[in-house]
């Protein structure tokens, strides 16, 4: 009988439906004690021997029959319906959710404990809501007529019988809170081993290199006896909880039982009162016994509502208060004034003071060594994290005075990081515009560098690519990200080491068509190959330290003989 509040919570986003659920399920349950008290005038009559009365009981008792068949199936249709209203409901909630957080978010949470937590621990708040919620309230109400015609009829089986009923209902409350810590650790448990085995597989690559599977072997041998032993300990529990309920269901309609035969063999009540008696205290354990039933379909949404809860009100994310909205246009300027940045529990600032202008229409290149703040400079610019001080600014505006959607739209980002989905070439591109026709895709993958590869593959824009783009090399994984980029036609591309798996003959190619392709857009690229960036209108150069060292074209920035030209050096000697 456990009501979590988040799981109440979610229910309520299909309260009509499931109210309605709730008095169907009322419904068919007294259709059980209208049955009842029909078969004890059956078996009262055929006891007197009259059975002139017989028939029409006997069509009483097949129509309620009949009734509780055809309400039953509306019940369960309409329970689903909701049920499913729910589920979906809260993945899309996580999912937004899970969208806003943003990178800080996804540095501390594990993709298979999340995967588990969307996809199972919903379904198991279906089963709450949808089962184990209405035969809740059903339980409420419906043993207490059974329960007061026992006890007009025959007082002394009403006095056991209301007893064992509060016992049935009241004592494996007891247990409550074990079960719920029971619960928690095997979901826990299961979340674990879902991201072990997640990681297990999206890593298989590199274990297999590494010559790593048998240890991963055996770290996922000991997640699985961990999960068996957690599954075991809340059997455990549940089965006490359940054999308590079933004991006082046994114990007081037995006891019922015999007071009744006994009151009957002393010759007090009419026959008819004797069966309407028993019939009637079975009646008044049934709800009892089907919610310990559907507690077993709703435990596993207990056991995930915490898990549900910490994703729905995950921290993180910046806030969405700007109201500013920009439709296509040309590129606009970008500016970082006195810009100072720590992550979240490191003590060392990224950024301290970075100030520089990113021409409209122009493009502009940061370089540094290695862990100089340049990837955060474009998550500020994306607005992943607020500045710790300072202002990004967009043509003169701040970049929280534009609305989060409208910002990013605007920018188009190729990272180190792409990603492609298992899907054909064509629908992965046009997931940065999805009106875009064959014409524009095929134009954007010319200047990406990339048309040529894939009309070489077996079903050309039509082929489908693998999760990841598995089947697709490193260098087209990234020149299919950069045409995706271009597509999405974005005043301002931000390119950050978007062309680090491709080789250096080729990507001179790719960012000259780049620079004509992006042509009226702001361009902001990240590199550390220095030879694909020395055409930038404006080089920015970040010292190890996430200050700026030096601004200039690439002409004078080797002139002033400073961390440029080391860099240039270096390069070079590499
Ligand atoms: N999510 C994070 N949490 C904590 N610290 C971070 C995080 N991301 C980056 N850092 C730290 O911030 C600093 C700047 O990192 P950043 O990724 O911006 O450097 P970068 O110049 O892009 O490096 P690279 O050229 O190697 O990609 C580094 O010291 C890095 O360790």
């Amino acid at each position: 009988m456990m009501l979590h509040p988040e799981l109440l919570r979610a229910a309520r986003t299909a309260r009509r439906p499931l109210l309605l659920a709730t008095a169907l399920l009322a419904a068919t349950a007294c259709t059980h004690l209208l049955q009842a008290v029909l078969l004890a005038l059956v078996l009262g009559a055929v006891a007197s021997g009259d059975l002139t009365g017989l028939p029409p009981l006997l069509a009483a008792v097949l129509a309620a029959v009949a009734a509780r068949a055809l309400l039953t199936r509306w019940q369960r249709r309409v329970a689903v319906g909701a049920g499913s209203a729910v589920r979906v409901g809260l993945r899309d909630e996580l999912l937004v959710r899970l969208g806003r957080t943003g990178p800080a978010r996804h540095t501390d949470v594990r993709s298979g404990a999340v995967r588990a937590t969307l996809v199972d621990g919903v379904e198991g708040v279906d089963a709450y809501v949808s089962r184990y919620l209405p035969q809740f309230l059903v339980t409420c109400v419906l043993p207490l007529p059974p329960l007061v015609a026992v006890t007009v009829l025959e007082p002394w089986a009403g006095a056991v019988l209301a007893p064992a009923l509060l016992l049935a209902l009241f004592a494996p409350r007891w247990w409550d809170r074990l079960l719920a810590r029971r619960g928690e650790r095997h979901w826990g448990a299961y979340e674990a081993l879902a991201a072990d085995y997640l990681e297990a597989l999206q890593g298989m690559p590199a274990l297999r290199a590494l010559g790593a599977v048998g240890q991963v072997r055996a770290r996922l041998a000991e997640r699985s006896d961990t999960l068996h032993r957690a599954t075991v300990a809340k059997l455990r529990v549940s089965l006490v909880d359940t054999g308590i309920t079933d004991l006082a269901v046994q114990g007081g309609t037995v006891a019922a039982v015999l007071v009744a035969c006994w009151s009957a063999a002393a010759g007090h009540p009419a026959a008819t009162s004797t069966y309407l008696v028993l019939l009637l205290t079975a009646e008044c354990f049934r709800p009892v016994r089907d919610l310990s039933r559907e507690w077993h379909s709703g435990y596993l949404g207990v056991s995930a509502a915490d898990g549900i809860a910490a994703l729905r009100t995950a921290p993180g994310g910046v806030p969405d208060t700007g109201h500013l909205t920009a439709g296509p246009g040309q590129g606009p300027e970008i500016r970082f004034d006195d810009v100072r940045f720590t992550y979240p529990g490191t003590g060392r600032p990224a950024l301290r003071g970075v100030s520089f202008t990113a021409p409209a229409g122009r493009t502009t290149a940061i370089v540094g060594p290695s862990g100089a703040g340049k990837s955060t400079l474009v998550g500020l610019l994306l607005r992943h994290h607020e500045p710790g001080g300072g202002r990004v600014l967009l043509d003169g505006a701040e970049v929280g005075a534009h609305t989060l959607g409208s910002l990013r739209r605007q920018i188009a980002v190729v990272s180190q990081h792409t990603y492609l989905f298992h899907d054909t070439v064509a629908e992965n591109l046009r997931l940065a515009r999805p009106d875009a026709t064959d014409g524009e895709l095929r134009a954007a993958a010319r200047a990406a560098g990339v048309h040529d590869e894939i009309l070489a593959l077996s079903d050309g824009y039509a082929t489908v690519i693998g999760e990841r783009g598995s089947t697709l090399s490193g260098g087209q994984r990234q020149r299919l990200a950069l045409a995706r980029a271009l597509l999405a036609d974005a005043p301002v591309l931000v390119l950050d080491e978007a062309t680090s798996a491709v080789d250096e003959h080729r990507e001179a190619g790719i960012v000259r068509e780049l620079v004509r392709a992006a042509r009226g857009r702001t361009c902001l690229v990240v590199a550390h190959r220095l030879a694909s960036v020395r055409h930038a209108d404006r080089i920015v150069v970040l010292d190890g330290d996430g200050r700026v060292e030096a601004v200039g074209d690439h002409t004078a920035l080797l002139a002033a003989d400073g961390m440029y030209a080391r860099l240039v050096e270096a390069g070079e000697a590499a």
